[in-house]
């Protein structure tokens, strides 16, 4: 078979374009179309300062090592800072972070460790060991967006970047629809959030496919880490990603189809979308008076640990959301993990957008 761009032998097929590619082509056009991405979500201004969020794993040191490239090419004229956040995962995040300690060296990125035990007093391995297995990820997510936020606000960034990758999105778009959750199915799909007051995150792989991105990362040697959270039991997200791959060995434009499909769905005018201020405790941004990542923190400090876990106290504040394309649904109100990515928690903690 032919590279289909320039007509040399090709060695691999590109799973977004489901074309045959020689390897130089192929490192060419990834990198052209994450810049694409970049161009048509405007998601950089020129000068800003931007910490990417490196886990060590495959799509963060894809992202860090392209949006180098990048920034270096084009004159982005980005300060770029990588930021990683020690959960305290034994055998799990500490080997990883060996990854992003190289990976500072190797690109010449300075790096920013913030841990859990630092911000909150505890690791994950002792909130497991308090609470078990079950609700896990809801306490690993909702401190991560945080202390992703609070390392970000003390670096001075004006924005973060993380690695959620296409397949990440078209999952998390049909767990959002499978649940009807219609808030999140509406936000899930931009580029960048944040205007509700945190700090603006960007996806610039938004549109990368992840057999792209693995490939990416086999052609440039990138040095990562590749093994699950130990601690993500079978999840429910998991069905979804099943799913995704079914169909994309089938017809591999579903990606980018279920992508378009949640772009455009809006939600109504009328609906009443949460208010957002400040937590009365900790000031960081809430819809509650009391945030999420404080509530979970009470519950382990006082032994309730149904503290912001439990559907029944959750009531009260959750607004009335509608989707455009069902006028009677009310959503069912749901406790759950804030980790937005591939967190494995079940269907009991679950909050799908990033
Ligand atoms: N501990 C962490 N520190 C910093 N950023 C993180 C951390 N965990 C996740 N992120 C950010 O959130 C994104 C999605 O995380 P997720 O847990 O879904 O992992 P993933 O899809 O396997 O990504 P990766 O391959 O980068 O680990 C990551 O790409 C990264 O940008």
């Amino acid at each position: 078979m032919k590279c289909y761009q320039c007509g040399e032998r090709a060695s691999v097929k590109c799973a977004k374009t489901n074309e045959p590619t020689c390897v130089a082509c192929f490192v060419k056009w990834f990198e052209e179309d994450v810049h694409k991405t970049i161009l048509t979500c405007s998601i950089f201004k020129h000068g800003e300062r931007v910490a990417i969020g490196a886990s060590g794993g495959k799509d963060s040191t894809v992202l860090a090592y392209v949006l180098n490239k990048l920034n270096r090419d084009y004159d982005y004229g980005l300060d770029l800072l990588l930021l990683s956040i020690d959960e305290g995962i034994t055998g799990y995040r500490d080997d990883s972070l060996k990854a992003v300690e190289r990976n500072e060296v190797e690109y010449g990125i300075p790096l920013t460790i913030v841990s859990y035990k630092d911000l909150y007093g505890w690791t994950m391995d002792e909130i497991v060991s308090k609470i078990g297995k079950k609700n896990n990820c809801t306490f690993c997510g909702v401190f991560r967006r945080q202390a992703l936020d609070r390392g970000a606000f003390k670096l001075g960034a004006a924005k973060i970047v993380t690695g959620h990758n296409a397949d990440d999105m078209a999952e998390t778009i049909l767990l959002n629809v499978l649940r009807g959750d219609v808030g999140r199915l509406q936000r899930c799909t931009n580029a960048i959030t944040g205007a509700d007051g945190t700090l603006p995150r960007a996806k610039p792989l938004k549109y990368s496919y992840e057999k792209d991105i693995v490939m990416y990362a086999h052609f440039k040697k990138l040095d990562y880490f590749c093994t699950e959270c130990i601690y993500a039991p079978n999840a429910y997200r998991n069905n979804a990603r099943v799913y995704v791959k079914d169909l994309e060995r089938v017809r591999p434009q579903v990606i980018l189809d279920l992508i378009r499909s949640g772009e455009s769905l809006a939600i109504r005018s009328e609906v009443e979308m949460p208010q957002v201020s400040n937590c009365t405790r900790c000031g960081y941004i809430s819809s509650q008076a009391v945030c999420k990542a404080c509530l979970l923190l009470e519950g382990l400090n006082t032994n309730d640990l149904t503290l912001g876990i439990s559907k029944k106290r959750k009531q009260k504040n959750k607004p009335e959301e509608k989707l455009i394309i069902n006028e009677a649904e009310k959503p069912e109100e749901r406790s759950g993990c804030s980790s937005g990515g591939n967190c494995g928690c079940d269907s009991n903690g679950v909050v799908v957008d990033f």
